[in-house]
């Protein structure tokens, strides 16, 4: 079967394909190697002019009624699931994700954050405020262009999440999606269109982090929205800030799965191998640091060894497949690094190892301790840490004793407990007795370095909107001379 996976062109700027004019980006696939499509980055110049098409589309866009504008979102939903298989397997073929997760996972989200954003958008209104004779109101206005900078974990997932509440709110949006994972973007942006959205309200241009900074810093960008590693975050906010923009920032984690003794095993195992394992452990919430009270420590790395050593690793596009490869070699070398570190510094390894060219099997190290680096350092890839710990107050203040904050998981039986605990624990997005489940309608995003905003819900309509606020007197205006 061909895989070739060649668009029309490199972007999407004011309704149509365009070539890009910068520098060649081949595109790979992750579990052969092989060139599926060959892009060309927009150039400064064609990052302007997407900028500008967003620009003066965004007004007549904005003008339009909520109840028109959810309608092109619910229509787009709609054909992304007539659509599905294709679109999956462009998804895997992208990012080498087993077909088995692209299926259900990927544009399957994305549709959802369409279709709920495009409900909400009739029924999102502002405040009337009694003064006595006077009143005031509130009016929810867009902030205008929008800038969506994505990661290559679920580029199609990504665009979407971004592109739902801004465009819903009345903003247009250009995106950037990861160099690595170009393609899906460009789907949605046609996607958009035949829906019925306007020429250049979405927009796509390609492109590494010199054409993200560009779009970061253009003069008519009035927000950026990043989801990606903490250093570039960093450089993405202080660029912003420049201007003033509106950022939303879904950024990198090293999040705490706390397993306490009373907890239900064969779920706290499960929900370990989903929190650490989907998508070959490239997941910014992953719960990559498992904490398993003494009592159930034993039970548990048994039972976890036992159910990972039947994973099925392959070929993506086989549905049976259940691990794919890694995205691409650099990062397979930053896994296994991560993989040695553990291993030098003391810790057992359980299962899995460095693996072999684009595979790294799942890993799990136990023994570690917290100042290791594979229980600092975000590895992004399918390696699990355990640590034992003894009592409450313990785990709690080991949990949070690291500056990333974007999820966390809780074990127990024991319901009091379970609600104390994660009270306690400084994560913006966090489970109960479940891992890793993200429905459109819960809000998703992180505190402290993990980021800030939130993706998702109604919660999301507060970061692609400013309020306007309106004081109308209704006597006479009493002045002091
Ligand atoms: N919190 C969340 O929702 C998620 C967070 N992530 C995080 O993303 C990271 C992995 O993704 P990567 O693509 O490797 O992240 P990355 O930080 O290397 O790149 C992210 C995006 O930023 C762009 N970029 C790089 N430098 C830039 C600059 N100076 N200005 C503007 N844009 C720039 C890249 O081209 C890419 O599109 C992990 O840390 C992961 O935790 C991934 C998925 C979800």
């Amino acid at each position: 079967m061909s895989l070739n996976a060649q668009p029309a062109a490199s972007l999407f700027i004011n309704g149509r394909p365009v070539e890009g004019e910068g520098d060649a980006l081949s595109v790979r696939y992750p579990y052969t190697g092989e060139e599926i499509a060959l892009l060309h980055e927009a150039s400064l110049d064609q990052v302007a002019q997407a900028c500008q098409a967003a620009a003066d589309a965004q007004p007549a866009w904005a003008a339009m009624s909520p109840v028109e504008r959810g309608r092109v979102l619910t229509r787009a939903a709609a054909i992304i699931r007539e659509r599905n298989d294709e679109l999956s397997r462009l998804e895997t073929l992208d990012t080498g994700k087993p077909i088995q997760e692209t299926l259900v996972a990927d544009w399957e989200s994305g549709a959802q954050a369409l279709e709920f954003f495009g409900g909400l958008s009739a029924s999102i209104t502002g405040q009337m405020i009694p003064l006595g004779q006077d009143w005031a109101y509130t009016r929810r206005e867009p902030l205008g262009v929008c800038a969506g900078i994505g990661a290559w974990n679920y580029p199609s997932q990504i665009a979407c999440w971004k592109a739902a509440p801004a465009l819903v709110m009345g903003n247009a949006m250009v995106f950037k999606p990861s160099e690595e994972t170009p393609l899906g973007a460009l789907k949605l942006a046609e996607i958009l269109i035949e829906a019925g959205l306007p020429a250049g309200v979405f927009n796509v241009v390609q492109g590494r982090g010199q054409v993200g900074a560009a779009l970061t810093t253009d003069a008519n960008v009035d927000k950026v929205s990043l989801t990606g590693s903490v250093p570039t975050g960093r450089r993405v906010y202080a660029a912003a800030a420049e201007g003033m923009r509106h950022v939303t920032m879904e950024l990198g984690g090293k999040s705490p799965l706390i397993v306490f003794d009373d907890a239900n095993l064969e779920n706290a195992v499960s929900a370990a191998i989903l929190a650490n394992f989907y998508s070959s452990g490239q997941i910014c919430s992953n719960g990559t640091r498992v904490f398993l009270q003494e009592g159930i420590r034993e039970a548990f790395l048994n039972r976890l060894a036992e159910r990972v050593r039947n994973v099925r690793a392959g070929d993506p596009l086989d549905p049976e497949t259940q691990h794919g490869p890694i995205v691409n070699a650099a990062q397979a070398d930053k896994i296994r690094a991560a993989i040695e570190a553990g291993e030098q510094a003391g810790a057992r390894l359980v299962c899995g190892g460095p693996g072999e060219g684009a595979f790294v099997p799942p890993t799990v190290f136990a023994d570690a301790t917290d100042d290791m680096l594979i229980a600092r350092d975000e590895i992004f890839g399918p390696v699990m840490t355990t640590l034992e710990f003894y009592d409450e107050d313990e785990v709690v203040r080991r949990a949070n004793g690291t500056g990333f904050g974007l999820a966390a998981g809780v074990f127990t039986q024991d319901l009091t407990r379970a609600h104390r605990v994660i009270s306690r624990l400084e994560a913006g997005t966090c489970w109960i007795n479940a891992y890793n489940l993200t429905p459109v309608e819960m809000p998703f995003g992180g505190v402290k370095l993990s980021g800030l905003g939130r993706e998702n819900s109604a919660a999301a309509i507060e970061h692609y909107s400013q309020l306007k606020s309106v004081y109308v007197g209704m006597g006479d205006v009493e002045a002091p001379y």
